[in-house]
């Protein structure tokens, strides 16, 4: 399994500021907004282009655009915080949607949302989720993902712990992980160390 950790002086600012304690929810919403640029022009680096002859101005020349532009999939909560900045980037990607919130004891993913095209065959997906800790719910959405089709599927992860990136790995599923940090380890608690806390009520507040 693909693992790119994007390690750019500016997304490692931006992590730090997400990570930090005192940061409040607009300034966290902000960072992340800014590192998701920057993890979804690492995922799209070698997308395969279209090219077509235009004229600027002065010359001809070849121009060019996705040929095959990811199906965006933010996982909810924390990942709408994403969705946004990737679909800026990628103005002609569909997106849809799945709902998970993770059992505080089982630590085991319940759905409550699920809105996802019927066929994914052949589309490139690129799930937004800003935590990968267990790894249960991004195995769950790919799952999703895989019984619709597809074959392509990139997890773009603002964090990950060692634990998640292997039970991915072991899942033998068509992932790759797009991350501005692999981080030490969880907590008992299923939290990474030394982390951001959670993505969601960072962004949110606390339900
Ligand atoms: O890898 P895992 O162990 O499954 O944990 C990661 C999940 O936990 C968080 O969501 P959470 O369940 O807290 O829901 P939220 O986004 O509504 O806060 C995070 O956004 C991931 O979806
Ligand atoms: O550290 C963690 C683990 C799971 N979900 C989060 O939001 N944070
Ligand atoms: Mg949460």
């Amino acid at each position: 399994m693909d693992v790119v950790v994007v390690e750019h002086p500016l997304a490692r600012a931006r992590l730090s500021t997400m990570r930090d304690a005192r940061t409040d929810s607009a300034a966290f919403r902000a960072a992340l907004h800014e590192l998701t640029v920057m993890l979804v022009y690492e995922a799209t680096r070698n997308a395969p282009l279209v090219t077509e002859r235009i004229h600027t101005p002065v010359a001809r020349t070849d121009a060019y655009r996705l040929a095959n532009p990811p199906l965006l999939v933010p996982v909810l909560r924390a990942g709408l915080g994403m969705a946004d900045q990737a679909h800026k980037l990628i103005p002609d990607a569909q997106m849809g949607f799945v709902g998970l919130a993770r059992d505080e004891e089982t630590l085991q993913p319940t759905p409550y949302m699920v809105s996802l095209p019927e066929s994914l065959a052949k589309r490139p997906v690129f799930v937004l989720d800003p935590m990968l800790a267990t790894g249960g719910s991004m195995e769950y959405t790919i799952r999703l993902l895989t019984e619709r089709g597809a074959t392509d599927v990139t997890a773009v992860c603002a964090l990950a712990a060692p634990e998640g990136v292997k039970h991915l790995e072991d899942s033998g599923l068509p992932v790759r992980v797009i991350t501005a940090s692999i981080d030490e380890r969880l907590n008992d608690s299923g939290f990474i160390v030394p982390g951001l806390g959670d993505a969601g009520d960072r962004q949110y507040g606390t339900v």
